[in-house]
């Protein structure tokens, strides 16, 4: 399971949490603007956007989850298992981009949603596997800079593109099916409720009851109302630090303990990490399941015009502050 959303503040964010039972030795990427990205079906893009994000790196290509680009436009790929559709055919009217090409595809050539929906608008999705140890991703989409979400869907009828006027995204079903489902929680409120049972004396007996229905488990679609009402009613000052820790309780209200969601006999799914974009400054922020402190890299500390990947790994113990 997977959730990605955003957060608006001063400044505008973008993450998710990535979770699954195993890890496919991610790290923060970033490509500077001069990195030659190898297309299968086309040239390559010489000269781009620059990229941060977390990917893996495999015969120097690399292969993103999520990230942002300098112009403040973010993707994140969240599985969409039996859903996604690729094509084998290629097509001579689009363009033709291979499964995993589909995010730095996006990410170095546009700076906004609108550019992004125009591309799209061009492409045609290959089902050519990366390598035959990494098969295509099932994925679908987050889209988004600080004035417009939208969810992209590669499916059997086509190429779907939704408004996503929540900003968040989990799993399955298809999209247009979990924003409809937030119909039925629409009752959900931070306030107080009214006892609503007339004459009789009905006690509210604990803070938080107007959120109660709120579904608490594990599955796509709890998570993505449970989100969906986290973010909609987060409040925070809008400084870099405020702004920030609010985004990881967000994503924290979905995080995934070892334990809880056993994938195969002894094997369980877990929020390997939580990521956090400050696109408008090219940060990225994230911490791991093992550690809690959150870990930075800014993409303008590094020289953006390069020809070469920049590679952080992961800082994945946990770290104590013993004060005493
Ligand atoms: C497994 C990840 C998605 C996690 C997720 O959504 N879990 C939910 C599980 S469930 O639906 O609820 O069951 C996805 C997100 C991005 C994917 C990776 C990226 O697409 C980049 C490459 C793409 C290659 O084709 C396959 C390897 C890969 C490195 C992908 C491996 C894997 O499929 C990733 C890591």
């Amino acid at each position: 399971m997977c959730t990605a959303t955003t957060y608006k503040t001063k400044d505008f964010y973008f993450g998710r949490t990535l979770d699954y039972d195993f890890s496919y030795g991610e790290s923060v990427v970033i490509t500077p603007r001069s990195f030659l990205i190898p297309l299968r079906y086309s040239e390559a893009i010489k000269s781009h956007y620059a990229i941060i994000g977390m990917a893996t790196v495999i015969d120097g290509f690399p292969l993103y989850f999520e990230g942002i680009n300098d112009k403040g436009l973010g993707v994140a790929g969240l599985n969409f298992v039996h859903n996604a559709h690729y094509n084998h055919e290629k097509s001579s009217s689009k363009t033709n981009i291979a499964q995993f090409e589909f995010i730095p595809y996006i990410l170095s050539k546009a700076k906004n949603v609108e550019e992004a929906i125009e591309l799209i608008d061009n492409l045609n999705i290959m089902d050519t596997p990366f390598s035959s140890k990494l098969p295509c991703a099932e994925l679908h989409y987050l889209i988004a800079d600080s004035n417009r979400a939208i969810t992209v869907e590669f499916v059997k009828d086509g190429t779907r593109i939704y408004e996503n006027p929540v900003g968040v995204l989990t799993n399955n079903p298809p999209f247009d099916k979990q924003l409809f489902n937030l119909n039925n929680y629409r009752r959900l409120t931070h306030k107080d409720i009214p006892n609503t049972f007339g004459e009789v004396e009905l006690e509210q007996y604990s803070r938080g009851m107007g959120a109660m229905g709120l579904p608490g488990d594990l599955s796509s679609q709890s998570r993505f109302v449970r989100v969906a009402f986290v973010k909609l009613n987060s409040l925070s000052k809008d400084d870099e630090k405020s702004s920030v820790s609010q985004f990881f309780h967000i994503l924290n209200s979905v995080d995934q303990q070892r334990g809880c969601c056993e994938v195969k006999e002894g094997e369980f799914e877990i929020t390997l990490y939580t990521s956090c974009y400050n696109t408008n400054r090219g940060i990225m922020y994230y911490t791991t399941y093992d550690n809690h402190q959150i870990s930075s890299v800014d993409m303008h500390h590094e020289n953006l015009d390069s020809d070469e990947l920049v590679v952080y790994q992961l800082v994945r113990d946990e770290k104590i502050n013993y004060q005493n």
